[in-house]
This record gives C-alpha cells, structure tokens and sequence, in this order.
C-alpha cells in the first residue's frame, strides 16, 4: 500500500507520529529519540522513521513548510495509516515582550490566515484548537519549567510579506509566536476525528531579530520540546 506521498506499508506507522517541519530534523529526532528506528518511507526526501520510544511504539516523519504540505501528509497518515496522534515539533518566531530563543510554546489554539479553515463548517469560523489529552500530557511534561508557555500561536501562509500592523496587533491580543503548520494541522485533525498538537521551540523574536537563531540551530536546538512532544504523543 502506499499513497501519493508515502511509499510506507499499512502498519509502518506508530499510532502516534511527532512532525517537524524539517526533514533533517525529522532524522536527528529519530535518531536521538527513538531505538530500533527503521526508515519507513522517503518520497521527495521526505523521511518518516518508525521505531520504540520508552518501550511504546513512535514514528517521526516532517511535514515540509507551509499548511498545504503538512495538510498532505497528516491527511494520508491519519486515512491511510492509521495515525491517531500527530504532534508537530516546529520553531516558531516569537512575539511576547518576555520570549526568548529556546523558549517552548504549547500551542493551545491557532488564529490563521489561510483558507483551510474555511471550509469546516460553512458560515462558521473554525476554531483550530489542539487536543485535550495531548495538550494536558505536554502540559503535565513540561512540569513547572519557567521556559514553557501555553497559549495561542499564529500559523500564517506567508513567511515574508507579513504586514507589521498585523503583527503588532496579534502580539496585543496576546498571540505568543508565529510559524506556518499548526492551525492546518489543528484542522485536519478535526475533520478526521484525530489528536493533533505543536509544541514549538522559539527560534527568532519578530521585534528584536539581534537574537535569531542560525539555520544549524533551528535545526537542531529542540530537545526541550522534543522530550514534552514524545510524552504526550506516547501517552
Ligand atoms: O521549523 P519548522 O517546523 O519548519 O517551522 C517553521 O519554520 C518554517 C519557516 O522557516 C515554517 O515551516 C515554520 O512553521
Ligand atoms: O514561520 C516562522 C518561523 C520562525 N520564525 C518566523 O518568524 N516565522
């Protein structure tokens, strides 16, 4: 069995899958997460990993940027492979008075510009809100650690271009950070009745960008919310 994106067979996948943006990312998680890790599937060098974690059965698989590619393949996992719980590991551009870069944000809602949400409801503005039990697992992971916040992010179709005005007012309402998956993944896992989470690691400020990450961190500075993420989606 395979679909247009994932030449994985039914069963290769774990129950719960954590997603990257990034597929280099995807592989260092598998490879400091996971035991027994085999590669499942690599259409278009997107990797996905099945292995154990804690002795329970995970996966790791990146969804590539942008709503309309995670929204590919959270689709074809959670229909097709039989995926309860997807839980998205991404960075994010920061937005409070108090972020700093490393900090971790667990996304409890996410406002959006893009025309996924559109279509859930007709006449009704969806709202993409995370699961329950994952938010309270990560919550519960996270302990009492002053580096984890939760609240709502922003997932926005354009990285550059973004209006300045837009972005102030979203910081105003109280709008912890910026990134581009989390409310389509929030969405589809809503259309199929599945668990969706993110659980996002600060990699830039939007009004101070002396402190940005480099691409090699945001690649690689992640174990915070790496280990809150891999709690909750096992359970
Ligand atoms: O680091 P990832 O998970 O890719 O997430 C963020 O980084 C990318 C933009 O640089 C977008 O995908 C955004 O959501
Ligand atoms: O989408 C993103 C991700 C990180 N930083 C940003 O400013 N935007």
């Amino acid at each position: 069995m395979a679909t247009p994106h994932i030449t994985a067979e039914k069963g290769d996948f774990a129950p719960a899958v954590l997603m990257p943006g990034d597929p280099k990312r995807a592989q260092r998680m598998a490879e400091a997460l996971l035991t027994d890790a085999r590669k499942v599937t690599d259409v278009r060098g997107i990797g996905g990993y099945t292995g154990l974690y804690r002795g329970k059965p995970l996966s790791v698989m990146a969804s590539g940027m942008g709503q309309p590619s995670l929204a590919i393949y959270a689709t074809e996992l959670y229909s097709f492979y039989d995926v309860e719980r997807i839980v998205r590991v991404g960075t994010m551009g920061g937005l409070a008075a108090d972020a700093s870069p490393g900090d971790v944000v667990i996304a409890l809602g996410a406002h959006t510009d893009s025309s996924i949400v559109g279509g859930v409801v007709p006449g009704i503005h969806f709202s993409a809100t995370a699961s329950w039990n994952l938010l309270r697992a990560a919550v519960e992971a996270a302990g009492d650690d002053p580096q984890v916040k939760v609240g709502t992010v922003v997932s926005r179709d354009r990285f550059y271009g973004n209006p300045i005005e837009q972005t102030k007012r979203l910081a105003e309402i109280g709008t912890l950070g910026v990134e581009m998956e989390a409310a389509g993944l929030y969405t589809i896992a809503a259309e199929l009745g599945k668990e969706a989470l993110a659980v996002l690691t600060i990699s830039d400020l939007l009004f101070d960008p002396s402190r940005d990450m480099t691409a090699e961190e945001r690649e690689s500075k992640f174990s915070k919310a790496l280990s809150i993420a891999a709690a909750a989606a096992v359970g």
